[in-house]
């Protein structure tokens, strides 16, 4: 059979790592795809530093869009303006797609998937989701017998990374990010996953694949890692539960819940003691139950993995592209609604400082109950904030968003509780 043609534009992180196993591991992938897979044209700023010997380097990313030879293009540059321009013009010039950038499925998919469409190309994202695991393949077409209920996931590894790094060493939130940089798994603006936005774009594609909904990055809740303190990582521990970054999209009987935010699990599941740099996505189906999906979410070679994974797809069925949906459902997105913040469900962790006074404890529990919050545990300490203020820990059960908000302005109201109270959102996950 003919050899597919490949181009990669942006040699950086995955764009080297790509490069480096589709040459080391060529003879194998051949075999696989059933013809060989041969990078013969990159797009990069700079000569890069691998071996070129007979593939053209263009200076110019365009220069690969529009190259006849080029059969499947690699978009590894990152970002969504360029980024965006590049993939539209290689499938205006008939090109599959392959790219690792969720930041540019989850704004611009659905524009993105129309055109590919129209052409009769397709535009894979694998390593977008979950780095080197491959998930999108096992929910579109694994699981694919199942109605999904949930999906719920470690779905950023840089931050996952920073969470275990202080909780096990007492590590500087700065420092480890910054190592985390240093080992190619940040974005290029890290506020992107600190603040929850990466994990919310990978969060928006993983919901439209599990439940057959349209993109919609804009309605997912966000709450990143900033605010997260080793004190409520220990208090918690005290309590049997881990404090995770986690990505959550349910299917209730009203609609559908997108949140990402920090979560307290309770420490015997899988899922909280998936450490470092490691991700994990726990899919419930009708049918087959929990399971669980766990490896590298980001790095080089990991994510390569994927890459190379959707240019094998690709490359078995160039002559008849698009069997499995780009969004995992062919036909049309269902309607249902997406959950504003107040309408999630969830428990709660609460952390609050009160004044040592007798009965404070008596008029927090008559508040909480007052809004129909009922407490699963509670810890009272010695204060370590000040002589008068002493921390009071509290496990909630499952309560819409809206009756929380109402009861911490409420006892955020009380002479006896001065400052702002913590939240920690908290999911007994099955399996
Ligand atoms: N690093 C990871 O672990 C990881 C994992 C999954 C997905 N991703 C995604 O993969 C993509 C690439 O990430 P990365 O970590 O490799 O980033 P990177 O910054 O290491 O690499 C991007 C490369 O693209 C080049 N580039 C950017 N614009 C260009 C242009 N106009 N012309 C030519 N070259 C250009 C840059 O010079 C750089 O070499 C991003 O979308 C990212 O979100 C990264
Ligand atoms: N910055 C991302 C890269 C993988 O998508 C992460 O840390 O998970
Ligand atoms: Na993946």
């Amino acid at each position: 059979m003919k050899p597919v043609n490949v181009g990669i534009c942006g040699l950086g992180t995955v764009g080297t790592g790509t490069f480096n196993v589709l040459q080391r591991n060529l003879k194998d992938i051949a075999r696989r795809a059933g013809r060989s897979v041969q990078i013969t044209h990159v797009g990069a700023r700079r000569k890069p530093d691998v071996n070129l010997a007979g593939i053209t380097h263009s200076t110019d990313i365009f220069a690969v869009a529009k190259d006849p030879n080029v059969h499947i293009l690699v978009e590894l540059i990152g970002g969504t303006t360029v980024a965006k321009d590049l993939v539209l013009m290689a499938i205006e010039h008939g090109k599959g797609v392959v790219t690792a950038n969720k930041a540019l499925i989850a704004l611009h998919g659905n524009e993105i998937f129309a055109a590919a469409e129209a052409k009769g190309v397709v535009v894979a994202y694998e390593a977008g989701v979950a780095g080197g695991i491959p998930i999108i393949k096992a929910i579109r077409e694994g699981l694919v017998a199942n109605k999904i209920t949930s999906v719920a996931g470690i779905i950023n590894g840089t931050t996952n990374f920073i969470l275990t790094e202080m909780s096990e060493k007492g590590r500087d939130f700065d420092d480890v990010l910054a190592e985390a940089q240093a080992l190619g798994y940040a974005e290029a603006d890290p506020t992107f996953d600190v603040e929850g936005i990466d994990a919310a774009h990978k969060l928006s594609i993983l919901a439209a694949n599990a439940f057959g909904i349209a993109l919609q990055f804009d309605k997912v809740f966000t709450e990143g890692i900033t605010e997260i303190t080793t004190e409520d990582v220990q208090y918690a521990s005290e309590l049997g539960y881990r404090v995770k970054h986690l990505g959550i999209a349910r299917r209730t009987e009203s609609g559908v819940e997108m949140r990402v935010h920090p979560t307290l699990i309770p420490e015997k599941r899988l899922i909280a003691n998936v450490d470092g740099v490691l991700n994990a996505v726990l899919v419930q189906g009708d049918a087959v139950g929990p399971t669980m999906y766990y490896g590298a979410g980001a790095g080089a070679e990991a994510t390569a993995s994927s890459v190379i994974a959707d240019i094998v797809d690709m490359a078995r069925d160039i002559d008849s592209p698009g069997l499995v949906p780009h969004l995992g459902f062919s036909i049309e997105t269902e309607d249902l609604p997406v959950l504003s913040a107040e309408e999630m469900t969830t428990s709660y962790y609460l952390r609050i400082s009160v004044k040592d006074e007798v009965g404070q404890m008596a008029k927090i529990a008559q508040t909480l109950s007052d809004h129909g919050i009922n407490m699963e545990a509670i810890i009272q300490k010695e204060g370590p904030e000040s002589e008068t203020l002493v921390p009071l820990i509290i496990l909630t059960q499952p309560v819409k968003e809206r009756a929380m908000n109402l009861a911490i302005g409420a006892l955020e109201a009380l002479p006896s509780i001065p400052n702002k109270i913590v939240r920690i959102r908290t999911e007994r996950l099955d399996g």
